[in-house]
């Protein structure tokens, strides 16, 4: 294999006919991590993958891999592997040379000969003694292994994933996606994925960059990405949740609004560890698993215990398998919470959360 290198993009900005698509990227790829770049279409992930692999210059910024400046370097002095969504296999070519084709700018590492690589990388891909097979003949699934297996075939210092799951059946790309982990995990390479699919980013990285609009909002652990987003697209983008509008009402203790109340009866408030500003606008977001449908003896508990609790009434319910997703309003807003119990539930309904999973967004 090759070595295994770092990857850091500083102040990256990329136009096209001066509309920009990426403005000041900066990440750090640390040496053999999994690391995902999620985002809506259109937000700059292609083009950060692309301009690591030399088929895009930036305007403006630097980019190293293994601490070498490689701007201005063609793709093929990178020494970067990459795999693309639509597999770009080649028709005429068997699987065994397609694999080879990795190999023109590079000869194998170590002491094997082309042919004792290609067939450690069908190997790998569990595709061995599928060799003389045409790539037209072979399933979704395996066209990408092969494409997998070519990008990894000269032992490249990086690997690059450009949405290679995305035109596979939602099955084979659950599938798909802990193979490409455990092969990575198993490699040790360094590795940058780009996928529009954020459940399937938390699944597999070691750490993902959230990117909107050009830029990063937030970069961190899938847990971190979950449990703490740092910006209100972030809340939204990864996983459900609620997002609550609110003013701060009070610094000591800590207090936020959430409705303004009447004048027959006073506005809701919650405690939210950490805000300041009296009269500030803040957004609040809690996870729906994080909230908790109880009944009335247990409302008097939960109170007493500290959490917070919202009269609601029940809209919709999903039935998921593991859980309920129940819809419910109050106030005129939606709440979401998920809930495992054995039956629907109806009607009015308490809705409990504690003050600890209530996260305070903060806008960049
Ligand atoms: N060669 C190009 N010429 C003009 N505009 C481009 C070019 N490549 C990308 N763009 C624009 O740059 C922006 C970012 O595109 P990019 O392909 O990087 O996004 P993405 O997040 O990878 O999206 P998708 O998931 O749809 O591939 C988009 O607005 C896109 O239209």
């Amino acid at each position: 294999m090759g070595t295994v290198s770092s990857v850091t993009l500083r102040d990256i900005s990329v136009a096209f006919d001066g509309v920009p698509a990426l403005a000041d990227v900066s990440l750090s790829i640390e040496e053999g991590e999994f690391f995902t770049l999620v985002g809506p279409s259109g937000c700059g992930k292609t083009t950060t993958l692309r301009t690591v692999a030399g088929f895009e210059s930036p305007d403006t910024g630097s980019v190293s891999i293994g601490g070498e400046n490689v701007v201005g370097l063609p793709p093929e002095d990178r020494n970067v592997g990459i795999v693309f969504q639509n597999y770009a296999l080649f028709p005429h070519m068997s699987v065994r040379e397609n694999v080879a084709y990795g190999l023109r700018y590079r000869d194998p590492p170590g002491e094997v000969s082309t042919e004792q690589r290609v067939a450690e990388l069908l190997d790998l891909v569990d595709m061995a003694g599928m060799g003389d097979r045409d790539p037209e003949g072979l399933s979704g699934g395996q066209q990408q292994r092969i494409a997998l297996a070519r990008a990894l075939a000269p032992g490249p210092d990086v690997l690059l994933l450009d949405e290679p799951l995305s035109a596979l059946d939602a099955r084979l790309r659950e599938r798909l996606r802990v193979v490409i982990r455990d092969l990575q995990q198993d490699l040790g390479i360094t590795t940058i994925y780009v996928t529009h699919d954020q459940a399937e980013a938390l699944a597999i990285s070691d750490r993902v960059a959230v990117i909107a609009d050009g830029r990063v909002e937030q970069v961190g652990p899938p847990e971190a990405i979950y449990r703490e987003p740092a910006t209100h697209f972030v809340a939204e983008f990864v996983g459900d949740n609620n997002l609550f509008g609110g003013v701060v009402v009070s610094a000591d203790p800590p207090r936020v609004g959430l409705d303004p109340g009447s004048d027959d009866a006073p506005g809701t408030t919650i405690p939210v560890d950490g805000v300041s500003g009296v009269g500030r606008e803040v957004t609040l977001s809690i996870r729906p698993e994080s909230v908790s449908i109880v009944g009335d003896a247990e409302r008097q508990s939960a109170g007493a215990a500290g959490s917070i609790t919202l009269q609601a009434t029940v809209s919709t319910v999903e039935f998921m398998g593991d859980a309920y997703r129940v819809h419910c309003e109050w106030q005129g807003r939606e709440l979401l919470a998920k809930i495992d119990a054995d039956e629907p539930p109806s009607g009015a309904v308490t809705l409990s959360f504690d003050r600890e999973d209530v996260t305070l967004l903060e806008e960049p």
